[in-house]
């Protein structure tokens, strides 16, 4: 079967995966109401076409911190992706530079910054740090990060601990002999490979090493060390996205975490438009979360995000056809997207404004 949607491209890696492996990726927290709302509030918006529009030659390439992009999209950052394929994040680099998307390495890759560096030299890529308690590995990853020339900083900040994952728990879920966070002291992260009682290996090992004490006058002592642009992941109201403004922060991820902290967090088009109303122009705003198809791409450019991430389907892509499969995951995604401009009328990213939104109405259920 030649995937023709993300989906198909889910139920394959689903083929290929141990259980334990996809309810990882898959999972959310506690309910996993988030999970499941972030997938239907994309339906919850309708896109108003423009007709006899000069559709000819519609363009969605666009530049994020200096960096060229086919499309305003990029690759949500994710752990360990040899979990899904032995090449794990050098594929995936591949990937993303051959489909002109920005690639963001979670601090929890499997492959090293450098090896990841050296896979697509060239390609747009940030780092995503978690703040550990380890403010030295924190400080040596930043100047790593700068010298392999990724660049920008992602800062989680809506995990002070991991959410609390069923599907882990019952699966007892630890990672592989084998398989570690390259970039990380082997002892920092051991814990992650048992599972004590009633956590599973990742919450066990988040717990030890994620500081939860950090507050905004802390963002100061990150600041001052780096001067690549720091974006925050995981701000969901416009006072913390005015606050992260403040506190010198250059940019915003809107997202839940794909329902995997918070549950009963919003999915992140319900907060967008006021957090793009809070924040200077010049202050990119990026979300993630639920986004499976070109048309969800393009209402939340409309929703004023400057680019969207894509999680979970990358990793689909990867665990069935490696390189190859992420590349048309991505592939896909920004064809979708360019096929929705042109059959909306709205052949450019600045046609993509709110104007090419309209509610689907609330007493109307949402299709399916
Ligand atoms: C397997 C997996 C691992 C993740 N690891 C991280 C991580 O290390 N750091 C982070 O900030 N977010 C992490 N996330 C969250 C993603 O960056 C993203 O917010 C989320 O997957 C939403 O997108 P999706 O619905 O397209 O998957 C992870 C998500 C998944 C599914
Ligand atoms: O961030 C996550 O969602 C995640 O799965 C994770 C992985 C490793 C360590 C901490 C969290």
């Amino acid at each position: 079967m030649v995937p023709l949607t993300l989906a198909e491209h889910g139920e394959l890696a689903k083929g290929r995966l141990p259980a334990v492996i996809w309810d990882f990726f898959e999972g959310g927290a506690g309910a996993e109401w988030s999970r499941r709302a972030n997938l239907a509030a994309w339906r919850r918006h309708v896109l108003r076409p423009r007709v006899l529009v000069d559709v000819s030659a519609p363009d969605c390439g666009t530049e994020l911190f200096g960096d060229r992009l086919a499309a305003p999209f990029g690759v949500a950052p994710m752990a360990y992706h040899q979990l899904a394929h032995p090449d794990g994040e050098c594929a995936t680099a591949r990937a993303a530079s051959e489909a002109g998307a920005l690639l963001i390495v979670s601090i929890f890759a499997s492959r090293t910054l450098e090896q990841i560096a050296a896979a697509a030299p060239g390609a747009a890529r940030w780092l995503q740090l978690y703040w550990l308690r380890d403010r030295e590995a924190l400080t040596a990853l930043v100047r790593r990060a700068e010298q392999a020339d990724y660049r920008a900083l992602v800062l989680t900040v809506d995990a002070p601990k991991v959410g609390r994952r069923l599907r882990d728990l019952r699966n007892a879920f630890a990672l592989p002999a084998g398989l570690a966070a390259a970039n990380l002291d082997a002892e920092l992260t051991s814990s992650a490979r048992q599972s004590a009682t009633g956590r599973s290996g990742i919450e066990e090992h988040s717990r030890q090493q994620f500081d939860p004490s950090i507050t905004w006058a802390d963002l100061a002592w990150l600041r001052q060390r780096t001067r690549l642009p720091l974006v925050l992941k995981g701000v969901l109201t416009a006072e913390d996205a005015r606050l992260a403004v403040e506190h010198g922060v250059d940019g915003l991820i809107v997202s839940n975490h794909g329902g995997r902290q918070l549950d009963g967090a919003p999915p992140a088009p319900a907060v967008l438009p006021e957090i793009v109303d809070a924040v200077p122009a010049d202050h990119p705003v990026l979300v993630d979360g639920g986004l499976r198809h070109g048309t969800d791409l393009a209402k939340a450019l409309a929703l004023g995000a400057r680019a969207a991430l894509v999680g979970r389907p990358v990793l689909w892509g990867l665990a069935h056809g490696g390189a190859d499969g992420a590349r048309a995951v991505l592939d896909l995604v920004r064809e979708e997207l360019l096929d929705t401009m042109v059959l909306a009328g709205r052949p450019t990213l600045a046609d993509l404004d709110r104007d090419a939104l309209a509610p689907w109405p609330a007493t109307a259920a949402a299709p399916r």
